[in-house]
């Protein structure tokens, strides 16, 4: 694998990761709610699902035409109902613990399993991993060699990890000038609509 591969895959899922969805707004939600230490742990969570999804795509070369219709169905409506429930809850409890001290504990832990669960079940991951990606690396040979893997999994968390940072750094910036509030209504609100409308699009 040479670098200018590395960075074509770099660059196409720093485009995807940048781009606003779930797990931007979830992101922005923790750190709204307990500052960069929140949205860090979020972010760390995300990345968790990210290295599952890469690993997975790579070594079993799964592609979206293999993925049974069923268990696509069944992710987004786990995906839906999780958002709406994740949305639903992060919305109740409010922008209480706006600084890293006052946070309660387990809270960190909270929002990198959160994390973990939103980058899972993402439907843009989905489509990154099982349709984009397995186009990206097919020039590559062998992509179960340790070498490849590796240096794909590493494109993929660094870029991931570059494109949700702005949020994390915008969001915090935010926080810190008075907008917790705001921006948590707006995450906690936009996890709840996307939710709704994966709900509504399965059953329409
Ligand atoms: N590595 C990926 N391409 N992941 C999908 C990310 C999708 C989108 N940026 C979101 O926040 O929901």
């Amino acid at each position: 694998m040479n670098a200018e591969i590395w960075f074509a895959l770099a660059a196409a899922n720093f485009a995807a990761s940048v781009a606003p969805g779930q797990n931007v707004a979830l992101v922005g939600s923790a750190t709204a709610r307990t500052g960069l230490v929140g949205g860090t742990a979020a972010l760390l969570g995300i990345l968790v699902a990210e290295l599952i999804w890469s690993v997975l795509a790579l070594t079993l070369a799964v592609t979206a035409r293999e993925v049974s219709p069923i268990l696509f169905t069944c992710l987004k409506a786990a995906s839906g109902g999780f958002l709406f429930w994740l949305g639903m809850s992060l919305l109740r409890e409010g922008p209480s613990a706006a600084s890293d001290a006052a946070a309660p504990a387990g809270c960190f832990a909270r929002f990198t399993l959160d994390g973990f669960w939103i980058g899972l079940a993402n439907p843009l991951a989905l489509i990154f991993f099982l349709s984009l990606f397995p186009g990206l690396v097919s020039d590559l040979g062998d992509t179960t060699d340790p070498m490849v893997l590796a240096c794909c999994v590493s494109a993929i968390l660094l870029s991931s990890a570059a494109g949700l940072a702005p949020w994390l750094v915008s969001s915090g910036a935010l926080a810190k000038i008075g907008f917790a509030r705001h921006l948590h209504v707006l995450s906690g609100g936009a996890l709840l609509v996307m939710g709704v409308l994966v709900t509504f699009r399965l059953i329409s």
